[in-house]
């Protein structure tokens, strides 16, 4: 596919702050649909899975049917992007998840829900991301999830300055523990969609 077809992307619209990134997709030239229905998911060449709660997603997942559906198609190669709650449904494991909780998995890392504590639920920083050049992204953390541990398969796109991991790519796989979507700055979802273009 050229960079001047319209790319159709879904987000993942089962509960959290999808249409920030339905927004977002559009602004950025993307056919952005929102995916409820497998046969939504057929539909799209990359998925996004935003921020929300990851145990009402994973809850509504198998609800509406979704669960096994987007584990093919992660398992497939499909190129996915999940935020806070979307990188806890991608990590392959979870610290500080309720009893009963799943992930879909993919990503070879273990993260730590609402990692920050009381005191920092949500913050704002800099974030320098080689990947996307300068200047760093402003990068804005809510409830947010950390990266505690990096499997071997999984890189390290950006790391706050106690050098705990907030960004992740792995093959197809990108998860940020912050909101890109909620900030102006559009360099991630860029690199997502330069992803699903070329996959
Ligand atoms: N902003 C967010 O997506 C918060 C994630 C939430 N704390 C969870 O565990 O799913």
């Amino acid at each position: 596919m050229t960079s001047e077809e319209k790319v159709r992307v879904g987000v993942l619209a089962l509960q959290g702050d999808f249409r920030e990134h339905l927004a977002v997709l559009r602004e950025l030239g993307a056919d952005a649909v929102p995916v409820r229905r497998p046969e939504e998911l057929a539909s799209v060449s990359g998925l996004v899975i935003p921020g929300g709660e990851s145990t009402v997603m994973d809850k509504l997942s198998r609800t509406f049917g979704l669960r096994e559906p987007l584990l093919d198609a992660i398992a497939g190669g499909l190129p996915v992007y999940g935020t806070c709650a979307g990188l806890i449904m991608l990590a392959d494991r979870v610290l500080d998840a309720p009893c009963g909780q799943q992930t879909l998995g993919g990503l070879d890392v273990t993260v730590r829900r609402n990692a920050f504590g009381s005191q920092l639920d949500s913050f704002e920083t800099e974030l320098p991301m080689p990947v996307l050049g300068q200047p760093p992204v402003h990068a804005v953390f809510i409830r947010a999830p950390v990266v505690e541990e990096l499997g071997e398969r999984a890189t390290a796109l950006a790391s706050l300055e106690d050098g705990r991991v907030v960004a992740v790519e792995q093959g197809n796989l990108l998860g940020t523990s912050f909101h890109p979507e909620v900030t102006g700055d559009y360099r991630f979802h860029e690199y997502f969609l330069s992803k699903v273009r070329a996959a």
